[in-house]
């Protein structure tokens, strides 16, 4: 199936089975996680629209120290700026595509390279790791620019996790999934 088609219908099955308390598992199991515990620059993004609710997340995240990164999204090229969050959700305003971004005034600007987690989001996922975004190609730019041995994590509803997804040659892989039920550990994809 096409991509674009693929997306669509997976967004529109989103909408129909969204479940708060889905969400909240999935978040209580990362942050039982090592992967949780043993991060210190964690990027996430900020939830919007029927995506896994990552709100009180931050806020827990937050209280337990870690540095909160998010993105900032460039329009005219499709890249990614980082800026920590001290104050959420005081340090926002709605930007680009309706998504909370850091205002102007709050902005810390942070190297992708000091990051030991990012948190990636996605329509739906393959076991393997495999990635279907929003289509802007923001994460799989980004990817490519963190340190070798920063982590990437998907938090995705099982429902969400296809045996196969349509794929590009630039589209990048996450390392770990966390469900509801479970954390998996990808192979490594050489991509
Ligand atoms: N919360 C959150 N923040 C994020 C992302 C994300 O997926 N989730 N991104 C991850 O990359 C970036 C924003 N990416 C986006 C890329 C494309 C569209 C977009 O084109 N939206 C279309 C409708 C998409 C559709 O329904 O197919 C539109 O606004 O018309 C929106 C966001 C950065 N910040
Ligand atoms: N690393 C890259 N370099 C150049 N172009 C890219 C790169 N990654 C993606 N693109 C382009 O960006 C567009 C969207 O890509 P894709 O459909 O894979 O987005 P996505 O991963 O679903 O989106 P997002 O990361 O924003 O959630 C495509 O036209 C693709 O060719």
């Amino acid at each position: 199936m096409d991509k674009s088609l693929f997306r669509k219908k997976t967004l529109a099955r989103r909408k129909e089975i969204y479940s708060a308390d889905t969400d909240a598992k999935i978040i209580e199991q990362f942050l039982n996680s090592d992967l949780y515990k043993k991060a210190n620059w964690i990027m996430t993004y900020i939830s919007f629209g029927t995506e896994i609710y990552t709100h009180d997340f931050i806020k827990k995240a937050l209280a337990d120290g870690k540095h909160i990164v998010v993105p900032i999204c460039n329009i005219s090229d499709h890249t990614i700026t980082l800026s920590e969050l001290i104050n959420f959700p005081d340090d926002l305003e709605e930007g680009h595509y309706g998504i909370l971004e850091v205002r102007e005034d709050c902005l810390r600007i942070v190297d992708p390279k000091k990051l030991d987690l990012v948190m990636v989001p996605g329509c739906a996922f393959s076991p393997s790791g495999h990635r279907m975004g929003f289509g802007g190609g923001y994460y799989d730019r980004f990817l490519e620019t963190i340190s070798d041995d920063c982590v990437t994590v998907a938090l995705i509803r099982e429902d969400f996790i296809f045996e196969t997804i349509p794929m590009e040659e630039h589209d990048k892989s996450v390392q770990f999934m966390v469900t509801e039920k479970c954390i998996n550990c990808c192979p490594i994809q050489e991509d």
